[in-house]
């Protein structure tokens, strides 16, 4: 039989390329996760081109060729193959019809679509993959494997829950032998003896399924609470420790919406698990029990079952594309309206309320189309089970009749078995839901697998350290953010004294940011080493070392919560006399005691009700809070007047602690101890202020540059 391509979803707009990727190497056997993917390539936020595809390829050992081809020509090309399709996407074809085309959409699923359409979709660009020898076969990790860790580690409520539910469902079996007992013997003989015994057996009966259910009711939401917690320790422990780059690659929005998803994952699975056993069980239970009763009755009502199973199940492969296409859409509107909000500033600022507000419809009725069309198919498998289910007792009192009449059957027998028949579909129907539920937790499930199964940024045994001297080196540093880029730093040497004011200057985008980062550790860099107090950054637990550095980056924000907290972020153990000590040293402290509630205001969401100058100050103060051996400002004072800036530095020259200073405006850093200076990822002149300006190089074009343009300023 032709194999086929397996459907690997891709989680995000950008990685398209990359699914195709990883669905063509499944096709072979080599099952890699698209995390792992972007993790060995270095891919950022951006789609890949053809051209990376094919690096990527052949770093699976793939034969990768691409190129511009009719759609007449694709006829004789090895399948599966990856295709350019609407311009801006990417697509695997499966195979070739004379009439149809088999494409495996990423964002979509498996999709028969006629060959015309085809060839309008279809954007020219084709890339054949074939295996090399040397490709290694490797069988995907299970993304129900995390669920069922956690699930495994609550047996307690596990079985309690299970029994209680046996014990619930067996009232179920009771009904349909008290159904013939009543018809048999009550309809022609009700006397008040019999009447007043089955009475008190019905009452009892109400009585304990209440309990019971009740009872269930306890555990379950028991089970629940556990799960959740154990399910969100393990997703929110992760993320948290997942590494920078990570949340680099993808966007808030969508992260926000994996955390979600673990709730509902766990409302499903913690309900379903124990019910698709006790269905299980009931569903032999009541089949061995109605073919005990009448194997004619019997075999038909198992094969009408079997009917409805078949229908629930072929249909539920059906709604199942829509239902991953439902959670990618929805997804994609909760990303897109997340960054509108954080952004809301510069949709304000541009008057574009009304195009994104239209992009965000736009979406939203794209996610309401597929919900309505999973809706009408579910309904009308709905409504077909349904109708089966109200018939059947009709149907079978008309077939079981002539057996009444034959004697083969007492009234109360039929009755009974009507009843009996009623509740076997009841699992039935259950079980198709079940199963549709659960193909739609694994598309759930793969999100979080996703975050899951990441590597975290270091692993344990890392040492960890209270102080730094202050000393720092970088050997040989180059830096590029992914395989397919050049170095964004090239064979760094720098070695900083202690107590040293160094300032890092340099054109936009010649990798200032970056060498800071890399000096946080937030990036591993590409080649040579960097030493802290001797010891290679690689040893040392990254936490332990940033809460030595105080760092504000360009990046860094403010969070709605008191001004206390912003500056010691939660942390209880710092006094506030230290939190003031560090505001009077950014400056901020005057400022914080004119807030309606000093230290207790609280900061709206990154500091909308500060001015820039005092959001600057206010991150200054958490840096500082900590008293750290290494300061690593990144433009950090930029929107400061010169008073305030002069007011700063000597608060921090008698700190004397190590000073990283990267600044564009130049003023700022004239009395550095040392000044380098960068141009496309190179340290290109060092020296201090006077003797660059002597150099008559770049620094002296910065420079003066500069003190035109404040001149102009100033006219
Ligand atoms: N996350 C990223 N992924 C890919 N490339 C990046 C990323 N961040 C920065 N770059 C690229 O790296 C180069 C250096 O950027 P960097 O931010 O380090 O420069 P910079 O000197 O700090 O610039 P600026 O002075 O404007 O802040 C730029 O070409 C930039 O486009």
């Amino acid at each position: 039989m032709r194999r086929r391509v397996p459907f690997i979803e891709q989680m995000e707009d950008a990685e398209c390329g990359i699914a195709c990727m990883a669905m063509v190497l499944a096709y072979y056997r080599c099952s890699v996760s698209l995390h792992e993917i972007r993790e060995r390539f270095g891919l950022s936020r951006g789609g890949s081109s053809l051209l990376q595809l094919i690096s990527i390829g052949s770093g699976y050992s793939m034969k990768s060729k691409g190129f511009k081809a009719d759609f007449d020509q694709l006829q004789g090309l090895p399948l599966p193959a990856i295709a350019h399709w609407e311009e801006k996407h990417f697509v695997v074809i499966e195979r070739i019809g004379k009439r149809s085309v088999t494409i495996v959409d990423p964002s979509f699923g498996r999709k028969r679509i006629p060959r015309k359409e085809a060839e309008s979709l279809y954007s020219g660009y084709i890339l054949c993959l074939a295996p090399e020898e040397s490709l290694e076969r490797r069988k995907g990790k299970n993304k129900w494997s995390f669920f069922v860790k956690l699930a495994l580690q609550q047996p307690k409520w596990l079985l309690y829950i299970l029994i209680v539910s046996l014990v619930l469902q067996s009232f179920g079996l009771v009904a349909p032998q008290l159904t013939a007992y009543i018809a048999d013997h009550l309809l022609l003989d009700s006397s008040q003896d019999k009447m007043s015994i089955i009475g008190v057996a019905l009452l009892s009966l109400f009585i304990f399924y209440e309990l019971f259910s009740m009872l269930r009711g306890w555990f379950l939401a028991k089970l629940q609470s556990a799960m959740d917690m154990l399910m969100m320790e393990t997703f929110i422990g992760k993320l948290f420790r997942l590494p920078y780059s990570f949340f680099e690659s993808r966007t808030g929005g969508e992260l926000l919406f994996r955390t979600n998803a673990n709730v509902y994952i766990r409302q499903i699975l913690s309900n379903r698990m124990v019910s698709i056993i006790i269905d299980f069980i009931l569903l032999v239970s009541y089949a061995a029990l109605m073919l005990t009763t009448s194997a004619a009755l019997g075999s038909m009502v198992i094969g009408v079952g079997v009917g409805i199973f078949t229908i629930l199940i072929v249909t539920t492969m059906i709604t199942q594309q829509f239902a991953s296409r439902e959670i990618t859409q929805q997804s994609r509107t909760q990303s897109f309206l997340a960054e509108c909000i954080y952004g809301i500033t510069d949709i304000k600022l541009l008057g574009a309320e009304k195009q994104l507000y239209g992009s965000w419809a736009r979406l939203f009725r794209d996610q309401l189309s597929t919900t309505q069309k999973r809706s009408i198919w579910i309904s009308l498998l709905d409504s077909f089970s349904s109708g089966i289910q109200f018939i059947l007792p009709l149907l079978l009192l008309w077939t079981g009749s002539r057996a009444v009449v034959q004697g083969t059957i007492t009234l109360g027998g039929l009755l009974g078995f009507n009843a009996l028949a009623a509740a076997f579909m009841i699992p039935i129907v259950s079980l198709g839901s079940a199963y549709t539920q659960l193909l739609s937790v694994g598309s759930y499930l793969q999100r979080i697998h996703d975050v899951v199964e990441a590597k975290a940024e270091q692993e344990e045994g890392h040492e960890e350290i209270t102080e730094l001297k202050g000393e720092i080196m970088m050997n040989n540093v180059s830096y590029r953010y992914s395989a397919f880029s050049s170095d964004v730093l090239q064979n760094v040497n720098l070695s900083i004294k202690r107590g040293e004011k160094l300032a890092i200057v340099g054109p936009s985008g010649s990798g200032k940011s970056t060498l800071a980062k890399l000096l946080l550790g937030l990036y591993r860099s590409t080649e040579g080493e960097i030493l802290y107090d001797g010891q290679s950054i690689g040893q040392l637990e990254f936490s332990s070392l940033r809460r030595c550095i105080g760092a504000v980056l360009q990046e860094t924000k403010l969070f709605q919560r008191t001004v206390e907290d912003n500056i010691r972020m939660l942390d209880e153990s710092i006094p506030l006399e230290r939190v003031v000590e560090a505001a009077k040293m950014a400056s901020i402290h005057d400022d914080i005691l004119k807030l309606p509630l000093g230290y207790a205001t609280i900061v709206s969401e990154n500091g909308a009700s500060l001015s820039g100058g005092q959001r600057q100050r206010l991150l200054l103060a958490r840096a500082l809070v900590n008293q750290p051996q290494v300061l690593l400002l990144d433009e950090a004072t930029s929107a400061l007047d010169n008073l305030s800036q002069t007011e700063i530095d000597s608060a921090l020259s008698a700190m004397n602690c190590t000073r990283i200073i990267i600044a564009h405006r130049l003023s700022t850093v004239i009395n550095a101890d040392r000044i380098i200076v960068m141009k496309e990822g190179r340290i290109v002149e060092t020296g201090m202020h006077h003797q660059l300006l002597a150099q008559k190089g770049l620094y002296y074009q910065l420079y003066t540059g500069e003190e035109n343009k404040e001149h102009e300023i100033a006219i």
